[in-house]
């Protein structure tokens, strides 16, 4: 298996077959609903709360709550509905998550999207999860992981995910590489690969994302949607806080797995930052939907799976991803 990650490949461009980069489509079928880009800001404390969700549902963007606001979930789900939006929430294995599954199957909440988050993804309690969720409200769309391998892909698909979720460590706010010499840092783009290889269903890459032309490369090695922390934490949308430094204005991004996510240092595998404050979230939006519709051109496509067929040589070997 060849080792390599987001800054070590470039893909070869094909004849352009557009006269214009505006005739192209970056549209994405993921699961019961089409969004504008295959991008999903991650389900964080510091990526996304209500106020965003609310406004990327509206804009036809993909959102996944984060699952730090426990009892805030059903209510959520509701809120959602009652505005004529989409649901997408995040639940873990512990029993209250059960307890949350049977308390909205019982209100006949259905959210179209859950995403079983849990860090080591291919477990029995998984599994376990993907059955209750199925069995008590069979119309939502299920997300699981992570993962980090094709075994564990196609245990949580057999088990009856739609979509796994594959990335072990390569996160800007992760340390579980440092902290337990597992992972999938270094090497993610890679492990997209060989997931995507593995998978009958979709996946989404999940961390170490760092310029918008990393979107493209995921899709290139078989993502269909990227989930993205730190390239969406500064913003005036972002719910972390604003800190000014110098003069200049940042915002922090803490880890899921991080002591100020926890409020305990105990099985920590993830730190804080501070990432610069870069305005609109609908700009970046904006500017990584134009930069995607450059990518396909250079594919020599008009939509988005023409940048399944590229080439691409392999640059240089670095794992410096996420450090
Ligand atoms: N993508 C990534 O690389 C990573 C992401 N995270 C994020 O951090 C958040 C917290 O994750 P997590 O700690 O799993 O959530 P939880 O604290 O909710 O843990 C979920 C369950 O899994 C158990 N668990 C956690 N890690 C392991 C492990 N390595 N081996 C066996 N059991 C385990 C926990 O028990 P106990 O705590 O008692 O072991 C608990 O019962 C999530 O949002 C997750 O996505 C965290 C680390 C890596
Ligand atoms: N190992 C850890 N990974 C974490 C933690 N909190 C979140 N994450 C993962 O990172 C991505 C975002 O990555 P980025 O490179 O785009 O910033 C996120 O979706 C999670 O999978 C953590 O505490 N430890």
């Amino acid at each position: 298996m060849q080792a390599f990650d987001y800054e070590d490949i470039q893909l070869v461009p094909n004849k352009c077959i557009v006269r214009s980069r505006s005739e192209i489509d970056t549209k994405i079928k993921f699961g019961p609903m089409t969004f504008k880009i295959p991008v999903v800001p991650a389900n964080m404390q510091t990526i996304i709360d209500e106020p965003l969700a609310i406004w990327l549902a509206e804009n036809d963007y993909f959102y996944i709550m984060h699952r730090f606001n426990e009892d805030e979930r059903l209510p959520f789900v509701r809120r959602m509905h009652q505005r004529g939006l989409f649901a997408s929430i995040s639940v873990g294995v512990k029993p209250k998550e059960y307890e949350l599954i049977n308390d909205l199957a019982a209100a006949h909440l259905v959210p179209e999207y859950i995403t079983i988050d849990i860090a080591h993804g291919h477990a029995d309690t998984v599994i376990e999860m993907i059955h209750h969720i199925k069995q008590k409200l069979p119309g939502v769309f299920v997300i699981a992981g992570n993962v980090g391998t094709p075994e564990g892909v196609r245990e949580l698909e057999n088990a009856g995910a739609d979509a796994t979720k594959v990335g072990i460590g390569p996160g800007k706010a992760c340390i579980t590489k440092l902290k337990t010499g597992f992972g999938t840092g270094g090497w993610q783009l890679a492990a997209v690969r060989l997931c995507s290889k593995a998978a009958s269903k979709p996946i989404i890459a999940d961390g170490g994302i760092r310029y918008n032309g990393d979107i493209a490369k995921s899709v290139r090695f078989g993502a269909s949607m990227c989930m993205i922390g730190s390239l969406f934490a500064g913003h005036e949308e972002s719910p972390g806080e604003v800190i000014v430094k110098d003069g200049k204005k940042f915002k922090t991004y803490y880890g899921s797995a991080s002591q100020y996510q926890k409020g305990q240092y105990k099985n920590v595998e993830g730190k804080k930052l501070l990432v610069p404050y870069r305005g609109k979230i609908a700009e970046t939006l904006r500017e990584m939907q134009e930069d995607l519709q450059s990518s396909i051109s250079y594919a020599g496509g008009r939509e988005l799976i023409s940048l399944r067929k590229v080439d691409y040589v392999i640059v240089k070997n670095s794992i410096f991803n996420g450090d």
